[in-house]
């Protein structure tokens, strides 16, 4: 990575939302304050907005949009829709079709409903129940929600599909002919006829809608500049019926910093024609856009992505800035799609690994090692992580060299053969790093860098301070990695994750392996869905 966006316009931070003190009453968690409860907050105003919506004024970006669709309350209640009288649930319900045409139909949003507090409210409720038992109540802190909880969505995948009854145009290999029509006497497709949306839950039915108040706009702006570039130029929609048909997603990341834009078109077929024609057409619709990739996928699957690649404008990756580092995001590198709240994230998560700059950091479950990176920076002697995804590893090493941080290496092999090949040989972590397995080059590790107390580390020597940060996928960690956690017995282990149900699961084996749970702090990384994030702290037990 050679490029630097120092020059560009920075965007103002959101501060984190936090719903009042846990309060721990009667030995179970209380899940929020009694401002929270009311639907309130004191200084927010991300909250005044969600108040707006649960009164049913629309917010700004969408008061032009009618709904005559939404005069009741929607199909799924969420969270808290249940225990709402009827009728604030009308209310509510009306407010969230004045944000969203689609609510109540689309797979997004089940929460847009309801006031962000209530929202915030109910999912520390949600956490607090699950790890009731498991961790002491003192334990649960107040959830951190965002300011402005709208087009937080950095990431925006839209599918392309004909419309029904939509007439049929040209081949894919036809299309610049296509073009030509378009051009002079006419496209063979109408914008009506190619649907771009979202999918109706639980179902892969497309919902098209031109609004999303979740997605970033610019993201949203490009998949609708796509779908009409399509329609001039004749560009046929993939049909997954018949495995027929060119565009079949596309997939726009924005970098929340650096505002730049990867659009990457996902198309059934390697050939595409006037492809810089395209490009150039895009970029005239959208000017942020600066970069443009073709993926190939000719599967008939649900996996959006296929393994082929082709660059066709600009580097083929964007730069962003996250924690103060600079990150490279290529189509198929796993990036939060909430960077405000990554940000918060990872500052929350760093604050209570408290690195005093004697701890080696395993990050586990690294992907491009952003945590492990903000770690080495912020007072770790020296980081590993470990993923098992080997682009995501490169990633990780690149990022590292271009942020100047020498202290990481990252390993591409499974996480829990890692961790229990770490503890059958009865170590901490070397200073060494493993050239043959890591991503970073030899040259990159520095041992001499590291304290003299950890070059002299024997077998079974656990003077070494150790902690261990770990972020699985939804599915959690694995009892072998948990087994060999606690045999390495880090001083501190924070576990972040996306599914606090499996992370409570998780973390049971963990108590019962010798640890105490300090900390939980839930993180709303995604405003308006069932979904939340959580951290856990746990300590080393002494006894
Ligand atoms: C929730 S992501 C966390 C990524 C990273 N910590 C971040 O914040 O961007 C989970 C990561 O676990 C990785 N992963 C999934 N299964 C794994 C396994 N068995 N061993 C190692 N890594 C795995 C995925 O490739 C993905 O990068």
């Amino acid at each position: 990575m050679t490029r630097k966006h120092d020059n560009k316009p920075k965007r103002p931070r959101s501060r984190p939302a936090k719903v009042g003190k846990a309060t721990g009453a009667s030995g179970a968690f209380t899940p929020a304050s009694s401002a929270a409860r009311r639907g309130g907050h004191p200084r927010r105003g991300g909250l005044r907005t969600a108040r707006q919506a649960a009164s049913g004024v629309p917010a700004p970006e969408a008061q032009s949009v009618s709904s005559p669709r939404c005069s009741g309350h929607p199909r799924r209640g969420g969270l808290q829709a249940a225990r709402q009288p009827e009728d604030a649930r009308r209310a509510s319900a009306t407010a969230g079709c004045a944000l969203c045409p689609v609510f109540g139909r689309c797979g997004g949003c089940s929460q847009l409903n309801v006031p962000y507090a209530e929202q915030l409210a109910a999912k520390q409720q949600a956490v607090a129940a699950l790890f009731e038992g498991i961790a002491p109540a003192d334990a649960l802190l107040p959830i951190l929600g965002m300011e402005e909880p709208f087009h937080y969505r950095n990431k925006v995948v839209s599918p392309y599909a004909p419309a029904r009854g939509a007439r049929h145009a040209v081949a894919a290999k036809d299309a610049p002919k296509a073009r030509g029509k378009a051009k002079g006497k006419g496209a063979k497709l109408s914008r009506a006829d190619i649907l771009t949306g979202m999918y109706e839950a639980g179902t892969h039915r497309l919902i098209p809608t031109d609004t999303c108040a979740i997605e970033n706009e610019v993201a949203k702006r490009v998949t609708l500049a796509i779908r009409d570039v399509m329609a001039r130029w004749g560009m046929e929609p993939y049909n997954e019926d018949t495995g027929t048909g060119f565009v079949r997603h596309a997939v726009v990341r924005v970098g929340h910093e650096s505002g730049e834009v990867l659009v990457t078109v996902v198309t059934n077929g390697d050939e595409f024609p006037s492809a810089k024609a395209f490009c150039r057409e895009l970029k005239r619709r959208v000017p942020e856009i600066t970069a443009i990739v073709q993926n190939v996928n000719t599967r008939q699957t649900n996996v959006i992505l296929g393994d082929k690649e082709r660059v066709l404008y600009g580097p083929g990756f964007i730069l962003d800035t996250l924690c103060g580092l600079s990150f490279r995001i290529s189509s198929q590198s796993f990036y939060q799609v909430n960077a405000t709240q990554t940000e918060v994230l990872y500052d929350e998560a760093i604050r209570l690994a408290n690195l005093t700059g004697a701890e080696t950091v395993i990050d586990a479950y690294c992907g491009t090692g952003t945590i492990g990176l903000v770690a080495a920076k912020r007072g770790a002697a020296r980081v590993i992580g470990v993923d098992s995804v080997a682009s995501a590893i490169r990633d990780a090493a690149s990022n590292a060299r271009h942020n100047g941080v020498e202290n990481a290496s990252f390993v591409a092999q499974d996480a829990t053969a890692f961790m229990e090949e770490l503890a059958a040989s009865g170590e901490r972590p070397q200073p060494a790093c493993h050239p043959e397995r890591s991503a970073q080059p030899e040259s990159a590790c520095h041992p001499e860098q590291s304290t003299q107390r950890e070059v002299e580390g024997t077998p079974g020597d656990h003077s070494q301070p150790l902690v261990l940060l770990m972020d699985p996928p939804r599915a959690g960690s694995t009892p072998e990695f948990l087994r060999a956690a606690c045999a390495l017995a880090p001083e501190r282990i924070v576990y972040i994750s996306c599914n606090p149900h499996t992370q409570a699961r998780d973390v049971r084996h963990l108590v019962e392996g010798g640890y105490e749970v300090r900390a939980i702090r839930p993180v709303d990384m995604f405003p308006h869905t069932d979904h939340v994030e959580s951290i856990v702290m746990l300590e080393k037990r002494n006894d």
